[in-house]
């Protein structure tokens, strides 16, 4: 048998001497090449639409740096998009989408399997990065969840506290479930899709997680992402997938379990210490540094970095940020990040 990619023995369970790396929104505005890139294709649709740019701005990052993994370069909002939301990004605010707060808005809403067409150039994307990309680095595909992509459709935009959605769940709690039923069943075509085109993991975004407790976070963070890996198992029985509830905090307990996930993306509001101990005994986890590190490196970024491969080195683990790299970000802390996540031994 080949040797198999670092990420996918950590994803397998296994402990190794060095973690393997990659890191949230690699491709992104901290690159002037990444921005060239997105200046060519005219805006970030049309860059996520593009195969050619796409595939173009993923390998960027790995040029640079030797990472373990390529992330699929789209974005969670495409999904709401393929099944009829308008949805456009205005610059230096973010994305703004047409709303759903009724039963007649949802109504207009397109069914699960009528996603395929609209998201056809992922696919492609998937399909160019699967023939391009080095034999050692795996390829990672990825959707939201659909908490987190339902407080954007239902908000029409990025809110600090997802207020607008936890109004519709309250007070139209029928819309709602939908809401979250369809967005459940279109992410499984989906992230099925992306596997049929070569992706080798999928990962599964849910940035707002963090704004559910109790039951509503068992209900609509934790069922749907259990739904969702159930359905992808029984279809790619063989294709590891990483849960990311951000911000769950003790919530992380027992997800991957609850869930069925091979890996437990962490976020940085977590010390590396309790997660190893009450996260990591469950199996593969991945983060957690701050990304404030990469704007600004130093003796901090090196003693942070060192403390979180020393927390992890008992268990299998993938070394990441705890959220995206921001634009205004150094390349040369991702190389020192990469240094000394490789310098120190874990034995
Ligand atoms: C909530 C969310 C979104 N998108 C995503 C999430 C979940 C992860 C998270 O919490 O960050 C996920 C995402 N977005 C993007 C990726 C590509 C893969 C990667 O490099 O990680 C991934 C995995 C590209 C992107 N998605 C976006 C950019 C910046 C767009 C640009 O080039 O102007 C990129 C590279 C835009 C985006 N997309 C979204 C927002 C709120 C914004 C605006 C904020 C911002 O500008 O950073 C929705």
């Amino acid at each position: 048998m080949a040797e198999q990619k670092k990420i996918m023995r950590a994803l397998a369970g296994e402990t190794l001497d060095t973690p393997p790396i990659w890191m949230m929104r690699q491709a992104g505005r901290y690159l002037p090449e990444y921005k060239a890139t997105r200046a060519q294709a005219g805006d970030f649709l049309s860059l996520c639409y593009n195969p050619e740019l796409a595939t173009e701005v993923t390998l960027q990052p790995l040029r640079r740096f030797d990472f373990d993994a390529a992330i699929l370069f789209a974005d969670i909002l495409l999904l709401p998009q393929a099944l009829g939301a308008d949805l456009w990004f205005v610059t230096g605010e973010g994305p703004r989408l047409s709303t759903v707060t009724s039963a007649a808005d949802f109504a207009k809403l397109k069914g699960p399997s009528d996603v395929h067409e609209h998201l056809s150039p992922i696919y492609q994307t998937v399909r160019n990065l699967a023939g391009e990309l080095p034999k050692q680095t795996t390829l990672i595909g990825f959707a939201g969840a659909p908490w987190t992509v339902a407080t954007y459709m239902i908000a029409g935009q990025g809110t600090p506290d997802q207020a607008p959605a936890h109004k519709l769940r309250v007070e139209q709690p029928d819309v709602f479930d939908a809401l979250i039923d369809l967005l459940t069943d279109a992410t499984i075509e989906y992230l099925s899709a992306q596997i049929d085109a070569g992706a080798e993991v999928v990962k599964l975004f849910d940035s707002w997680a963090g704004s559910l407790s109790g039951d509503a976070f068992k209900k609509y963070a934790l069922a749907p992402t259990a739904k969702i890996i159930t359905a992808l198992k029984a279809r790619h029985p063989d294709t590891p997938i990483i849960a990311f509830p951000r911000e769950a905090g003790d919530n992380y307990i027992g997800f991957a379990k609850a869930t069925g996930a091979d890996c437990v993306a962490l976020d940085n509001s977590v010390s590396a210490d309790w997660a190893a101990a009450k996260v990591q005994v469950d199996g593969c986890v991945q983060g957690n540094l701050a990304s404030r590190h990469m704007v600004t490196g130093g003796k901090d970024l090196v003693d942070e970095t060192r403390a979180i491969v020393k927390a992890f080195s008992k268990g299998p683990h993938i070394f990441n940020l705890g959220h995206g790299i921001t634009p205004d970000a150094n390349p040369d802390n991702v190389q020192l990040m990469i240094d000394t996540v490789r310098e120190t031994t874990t034995g």
